[in-house]
């Protein structure tokens, strides 16, 4: 992190602030054909390029809006390190949630099913992830003002909270058994995996492969915010099935899986804000 990330946050969230003093303890990143799910949360949108200092998504099923209410802040449309964007404003938005006063970032994603037992449309609970990006947002000068040197990651996603999800999970999708619980694999992408890659992840104990939120989680433990993973299993990863990959694909199969997320996703926000 550069030294004047932190007056980055500060600009950002003073931005937010002459349109609303909405402090809402939840806060949400949405992944790719996800956008649609802050349609269904209240609040007021604002556009990124109302935001100071913060870059425009580039990536199909990105939208770049902000949307804020009481019990919701919601980020539709996250910055990939692929895109160009630099670690710093890969994670920007998860400070900024920090800096709203943000204490449980909910963050979701579309990645590909590594393990053969999953299929596409599966909500996959995040419990660990692997960082295979060979990179680490807090690479820099440590402001100690942002939390430690050397961030704890042994429960990178709140084990509390994952045994919430699954107790109320069951009763609110349409088919319960699509529910599983899985780790996550980031490369840096914007290629998709090579058939070995998929081998490999899966020797290693991947069950996802994705090209995000390892860095937004990272960032959100450090920063001291509790933390629940969810993965929209859009494909099967590369060489499990004889065909290609397409992000076509994958924004389609996010927004066919949109309702249940919702619902889902709402139910969280009702246990969180109980
Ligand atoms: O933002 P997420 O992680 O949901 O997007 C995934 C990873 C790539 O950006 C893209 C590949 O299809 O979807
Ligand atoms: O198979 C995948 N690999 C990497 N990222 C992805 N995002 C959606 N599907 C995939």
């Amino acid at each position: 992190m550069r030294s004047d990330f932190q007056e980055r946050v500060e600009k950002a969230v003073k931005s937010i602030r002459t349109k609303t003093q909405a402090k809402p303890k939840v806060g949400l990143i949405l992944g790719s054909g996800l956008s649609g799910i802050s349609d269904q949360l209240d609040g007021i949108e604002i556009p990124y390029s109302d935001i100071d200092g913060f870059p425009e998504p580039t990536v199909a099923g990105h939208k770049g809006i902000l949307k804020i209410g009481e019990e919701t802040v919601t980020l539709a449309g996250r910055f990939h390190f692929y895109e160009g964007w630099t670690m710093d404003e890969v994670v920007l938005p998860t400070a900024l949630l920090h800096g709203l006063g943000v204490e449980t970032l909910i963050v979701t994603n579309a990645a590909g099913a590594v393990n053969k037992a999953f299929a596409p449309g599966n909500i996959v609970l995040l419990k660990d992830h692997i960082n295979l990006m060979g990179t680490n947002p807090l690479i820099g000068p440590n402001d100690a003002k942002m939390g430690p040197r050397f961030p704890d990651m042994t429960y990178p996603y709140d084990r509390e909270l994952r045994d919430m999800v699954k107790r109320i999970a069951p009763s609110l999708l349409s088919k319960p058994e699509d529910l599983k619980e899985g780790v996550y694999a980031a490369f840096t992408g914007p290629s998709y995996e090579t058939p070995a890659e998929i081998k490999m992840c899966r020797i290693i104990g991947a069950d996802m492969v994705g090209m995000s939120t390892v860095p937004e989680v990272i960032t959100a433990n450090r920063l001291g915010m509790k933390v629940i993973g969810i993965s929209c299993a859009t494909n099967m990863a590369a060489g499990i099935l004889d065909q290609p990959l397409n992000h076509e694909e994958v924004v389609e199969t996010g927004r066919k899986v949109q309702n249940d997320m919702v619902k889902l996703i709402m139910g969280i926000v009702q246990e969180l804000n109980i």
